[in-house]
């Protein structure tokens, strides 16, 4: 979950630096909204020196097998990356042009727009350097289907799961191979439709103090909500409750706790950006006020969560599976995914296991539901039709009740937006895998590479979702899009979008899409929370929208702002784009909130 831009400290010259200014290749301009892999050819071996495939080839000779350190196999490639860009005139055995341009693209926090432009530049998939680090990024949902659907064993989370560890501990999305099996063979029954259904009741009780709070505001004077905030609050609360029966209670208050879940959150993020580890040199941890602080907090949720354990296990009643899933969450007085964890015949496990994968999912299902929550409610404001009909919906379905689950299987147009709003701001917009194997990609829409052992790997999951060859006007929020089908000839090996593939389910998904559109990932590492994220998402936007009309709060939209209707990627945007986990607003979304009236 956390895009890793180790770049701050990379110079821009010496051995290690790659993004320079390349006047041979001419940049599209920031409207092209598709990549053309043939703009940059790579460059042809024939009449090379001998020696250059032999220095090309011996570090792969010397890398060990699959689950050994894969550290020689990494420097090497790296170093081999290196010289390939200062004897600029050899070409990349491994079939991917070197990515060059202005370092200031990537390293303002808004990595992913960088990586775009490079996309627009260099087609799938190209390598960047930064730092002694070099990644292969991959835009082109043939070439993601195959990562991580047909060759998902040869890939781990690499660099994403060594920032995480020491947070999620083996929790799903960090964990080895290994780990992962055996944890998701449990978690996923967890997920099961008699809870999900349950939950969309809890969700309604949850979301009752953000309306509470909401309506106070819009009887107040200035009529001001900071509505990022809001979403976060309501997103822990939901956590809290349904992962393990825990009331944090923070629309309505701050606690100690609650700035624990910050600032490993915002711990997190900050690894992610920082290029040499200094957490992991001995006395750091008790050295570094920051350090200090984050072990501290760290330390305070972990013995709440060793306690909400303690207290299940004391009362866990074994079950086997089948009942379980049967169960009547009505009269069971605590309804937690702990609770099912705890309570499965033959899932004896360790506290600290459990304690990873609760954390996971606090970190895992909290801001992102947030972000999507913030950006439809950003993109709904923008456009005051797709609101009318979604609350026309909403009115219709719902009324004032809180929503049932069979109420979100009628709330259609709303699950396109939400929907929509992930295809645009995909949270997290980058996923991370790191090649076990040498493995070679197909073309696709790009060009075939040969992924060399240890090379980590962005999916740029923005750059597919935002590319006119898989989504006509692609920058355009469209919920409708998803009821057309759409085919493109010109892309081998991609079977286009059908709207029939998803009939029955809460969303458009990459099956339907075939990887066109990942916003839950996709293959055996898919978000385990995908249908718990959208009726999550589809019951707060309900109650939201059907007692609250918005508008952008004007003190944020000063005369050297551009408009609030320009791209949110702009710097300049009062609202504006930041990449942390998930894509942030840059400045908070400022909105005024008045009551609705209603017939
Ligand atoms: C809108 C909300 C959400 C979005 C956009 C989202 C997105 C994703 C994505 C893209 C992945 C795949 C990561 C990868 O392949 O590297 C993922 C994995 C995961 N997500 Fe979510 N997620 C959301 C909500 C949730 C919720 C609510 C939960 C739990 C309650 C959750 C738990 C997980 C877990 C445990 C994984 C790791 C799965 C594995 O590796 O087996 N997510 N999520």
């Amino acid at each position: 979950f956390v895009v890793t831009s180790p770049l701050s400290s990379s110079s821009s010259t010496g051995l290690f630096s790659s993004l320079k200014k390349d006047p041979k290749v001419e940049s599209k301009t920031s409207d092209d909204s598709s990549a053309s892999s043939s703009s940059v050819p790579v460059k042809s071996s024939e009449g090379l020196p001998f020696w250059w495939e032999a220095v090309w080839k011996l570090p792969i000779m010397k890398r060990g097998e699959p689950g050994e350190a894969i550290i020689f196999g990494d420097s090497a490639h790296v170093l081999r990356t290196n010289i390939e860009q200062i004897y600029g005139d050899y070409p990349s055995l491994d079939g991917c042009p070197l990515a060059e341009g202005e370092l200031g693209d990537i390293a303002d926090g808004t990595m992913f727009i960088g990586l775009q432009q490079y996309y627009k530049n260099y087609g799938s998939p190209y390598k960047l350097c930064f730092g002694p680090k070099s990644f292969l990024v991959v835009s082109d949902p043939v070439q993601a289907r195959h990562v991580l659907r047909e060759a998902n064993t040869d890939y781990d989370k690499g660099v994403l799961a060594e920032i995480l560890e020491p947070i999620m501990g083996k929790g799903l999305i960090p964990a080895d191979p290994e780990t992962w099996k055996v944890r998701r063979k449990q978690i996923v029954p967890a997920f099961h439709q008699a809870w999900l259904s349950y939950l969309v009741g809890l969700f309604g009780y949850c979301n009752e103090p953000l309306i509470k709070s909401l309506n106070d505001i819009a009887e107040s004077k200035d009529r001001k909500a900071e509505m990022e905030t809001y979403f976060c609050s309501v997103a822990l609360d939901i956590i809290g409750l349904s992962i393990f029966n825990y009331e944090f209670g923070s629309v309505t208050q701050e606690s100690p706790v609650i700035k624990a879940v910050y600032s490993a959150l915002v711990e997190a993020e900050h690894r992610s950006m920082t290029p040499a580890p200094y957490w992991d040199i001995p006395l750091a941890n008790q050295l570094v006020p920051r350090l200090r602080k984050f072990n501290s907090d760290l330390n305070l949720l972990n013995n709440v969560l060793d306690e909400l354990i303690d207290r299940a296990k004391q009362t866990r009643q074994v079950e086997d599976l089948e009942e379980l899933e049967q169960r009547n969450y009505e009269q069971v007085s605590d309804p937690s995914l702990l609770r099912f964890l705890v309570d499965m015949r033959g899932a004896d496990i360790d506290n600290k296991q459990l304690r990873d994968d609760l954390m996971t999912m606090l970190i895992a299902g909290h801001e992102t539901t947030a972000a999507v929550l913030t950006w439809a409610l950003f993109e709904l404001t923008r456009h005051p039709e797709c609101l009318k009909e979604a609350q026309a919906e909403i009115d219709r379905v719902v009324g004032d009740r809180t929503p049932t689950y069979d109420d979100i299987n009628q709330l259609k147009y709303l699950r396109l937006i939400i929907a929509e709003t992930l295809r645009l701001y995909p949270e997290p917009p980058l996923l991370i895998r790191r090649c076990r194997t040498e493995n070679n990609i197909p073309a696709g829409g790009g060009r075939e590479a040969t992924v060399i052992r240890g090379m980590d790997m962005f999916i740029a999951i923005y750059n597919i979702h935002r590319d006119e060859r898989f989504w006509p006007n692609p920058d355009q929020f469209d919920p409708m899009r998803f009821t057309r089908p759409y085919s493109n000839p010109d892309i081998p090996g991609w079977a286009g979008y059908d709207p029939t593939k998803w009939e029955n389910k809460l969303y458009p998904n990459e099956i339907a899409s075939d990887f066109a559109y990942l916003p839950f990932g996709g293959g055996a590492r898919k978000c385990v929370g995908d249908e718990f994220a959208v009726l999550e998402a589809t019951v707060t936007l309900a109650m939201v929208l059907r007692r609250f009309e918005f508008e952008f709060d004007s003190d944020y939209q000063t005369a050297d702002k551009c408009s609030i209707n320009d791209m949110p990627k702009r710097t300049d945007h009062p609202v504006g784009m930041r990449t942390g986990a998930t894509i942030h607003t840059r400045n908070g979304l400022h909105m005024l909130v008045k009551k609705r009236l209603l017939e």
